[in-house]
């Protein structure tokens, strides 16, 4: 399983060099042999030896070049750094990135071969105008990308469910990651209010690879928790 902390605009540098050291701890200690993720700010970003794998929340389609306020390929060569989250809904709904852009951006990376996770998900009006509509408003989040990308993995996150508390319910989760894995076989993981108390319930449905946590996962000991939950599905 794949266990993703995706931090935000969350802990310093020295924090998050803090954070990561706690965390390989914990891995270790605990055997941990699940793919663990940690995606930092940028200004935390760094070089990392250890179970861990540093991705970017973010980088702009380039190595290099006159884009103000963005880091390019080249910044994320100097750390070894080869996985980037792309799509995500706080940059298409807050930040107003557009699929055109995101495309592009999937497509530098890709070109790259850099590991991709791809985020889609619906906000709330949409899922309240049914099934149908919001099975087709998530397929156009999928328009441009190349499904057969070995190095894709996909996170479902129903906008409605981040950082509100909320989470569809089990039955909806599965219903939604089996037709999600209908449209292309890539991993598939779930992310909106993971918590401790509600991993093993999601980690345990069918056709969810792993979680992509946000707000719970600042706490690198429950954070930790859901690694060693996983570890426990997994045998
Ligand atoms: O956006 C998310 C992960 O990318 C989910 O955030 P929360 O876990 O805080 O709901």
């Amino acid at each position: 399983m794949i266990i993703a902390a995706n931090l935000k605009t969350n802990l310093t540098r020295a924090q998050t060099l803090e954070y990561l050291k706690n965390l390989e701890s914990c891995l270790n200690e605990n055997s941990i042999t699940q793919e663990v993720m940690v995606f930092p700010s940028p200004t935390s970003l760094n070089a990392h030896d250890g179970k861990i794998i540093i991705g970017t929340q973010n980088a702009y389609g380039t190595s290099s070049g006159a884009f103000t306020g963005e880091i390019g390929s080249m910044h994320l060569d100097e750390f070894g750094i080869k996985t980037i989250l792309i799509g995500h809904s706080e940059r298409r709904h807050i930040l107003g990135e557009t699929q055109e852009e995101i495309v592009n951006k999937f497509n530098f990376y890709k070109n790259l071969g850099f590991k991709i996770v791809y985020c889609v998900g619906e906000p709330l009006e949409v899922r309240e105008a049914g099934f149908e509509y919001m099975m087709e408003y998530i397929s156009k989040q999928y328009e441009g990308i190349d499904s057969n990308y070995e190095s894709l993995i996909i996170a479902y996150e129903p906008v409605w469910a981040i950082g509100t508390g909320l989470t569809p319910t089990s039955e909806d989760i599965a219903l939604l990651h089996k037709e999600l894995k209908k449209k292309l076989p890539a991993p598939l993981l779930y992310g909106g209010s993971v918590k401790v108390n509600n991993a093993k319930e999601v980690l345990s449905i069918d056709a969810v690879d792993g979680i992509l946590v946000g707000g719970a996962a600042l706490n690198v000991e429950d954070f930790c928790t859901m690694c060693e939950i996983a570890q426990g599905l997994s045998g």
